[in-house]
């Protein structure tokens, strides 16, 4: 099989026209093979890509010291500094700074306090406004693709267009800009530094934006690496553990992994599109095959989250 079939380029621009049928048929395929995906006519302008780029650049070239000062309170939400993730099962923390935002909880005017431990304020640094701007603009449109993209999802499994927009009315959308730092091997050099270590994504569906330094590699079905190269004008799409989980198994969540040799900075953007904290995920409701019996039993969306991240940080916790 070529790279090409295994992640193949998807137009959206049908599907954005109105017509879903095709992109449907070419999500089936893809999420069933690798779990991958480019999409292309994805909807987010150019503009907002490279604002948000040059803006989270700007930031992450700042001093430490003054970019801790938007460390996250909760929810991860603001800046994570260098060697502070560490995937599960890996050796060493990630090579990689980001910066999330999640969806503004309580919305503007409300006093409310956050209701679960994935809400709560975005942290934005002082004096750039610009950069919040960015991230706003580009966060709104990565959302849109996002709805998009799960209405051919819906159209792939015979589904109602709509099915996901009932599971999707306060998302747990988190967007981060990651900025990957020229690669420094370690003293020790016996384990390899990744960028991001081999790992599937929780939610359900991933948005990439990826930068043309290379390094994204995911796992063909002989389990060895291939790039997922870059592909200008192009987002990655995969999918998470929760909707290979809600498919029953018919869809892929692939390992992938980032390993920066390029010597160079590498910069990404990465949207998980996730349902409510409240939704709940049966697999029964995607329609079983004839035959087939759920292997899940339902969980909500916010439970099964939280669960993988506890998880991970008690794993982690464990190995020190
Ligand atoms: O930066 C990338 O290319 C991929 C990042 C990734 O896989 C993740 O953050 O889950
Ligand atoms: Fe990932």
């Amino acid at each position: 099989m070529t790279e090409n079939s295994f992640i193949p380029v998807i137009d959206l621009a049908p599907a954005r026209a109105g017509d879903i049928a095709l992109a449907g048929k070419q999500i089936h395929h893809a999420f069933i093979t690798s779990g991958f995906c480019y999409v292309k006519n994805h909807g987010i302008p150019d503009a907002y890509i490279e604002n948000l780029r040059r803006e989270s650049l700007d930031f992450f070239h700042l001093p430490l010291s003054e970019k801790d000062q938007y460390r996250p309170k909760q929810a991860v939400r603001g800046f994570n500094a260098l060697n502070r993730t560490i995937m599960y099962g890996a050796e060493r923390p990630d090579y990689k700074e980001f910066f999330q935002i999640g969806p503004e909880f309580p919305p503007d005017g409300m006093e409310s306090p956050p209701q679960n431990d994935l809400q709560g304020p975005n942290v934005w640094p002082e004096g750039r406004p610009a950069f919040r701007q960015a991230f706003l603009n580009y966060y709104q449109a990565a959302a849109q693709c996002g709805q998009l993209l799960l209405k051919a999802v819906a159209n792939s499994l015979n589904l109602d267009s709509n099915f996901f927009e009932k599971k999707y009315h306060y998302p747990l959308q988190r967007t981060q800009t990651i900025w990957y730092p020229p690669a420094q091997m370690p003293a020790d050099t016996t384990s390899i530094t990744y960028g991001v270590a081999p790992h599937t994504d929780y939610g359900c569906i991933t948005l990439l934006w990826q930068d043309d330094t290379g390094g994204l590699e995911v796992q063909n079905l002989q389990n060895e690496w291939v790039p997922a190269a870059p592909v200008p004008g192009t987002l990655v799409i995969n999918i998470g553990d929760l909707l290979c989980r809600w498919s029953n198994n018919r869809y892929r969540s692939n390992m992938h992994r980032v390993l920066n040799k390029s010597g160079k900075e590498r910069f990404s953007i990465a949207t998980f599109y996730d349902p409510d904290f409240d939704a709940v995920i049966n697999p029964r409701d995607l329609g079983l095959p004839e035959g087939q019996a759920s292997c899940y039993e339902p969980v909500t969306a916010g439970a099964y989250i939280m669960g993988r991240i506890r998880d991970s940080q008690q794993k982690n916790k464990s190995k020190k």
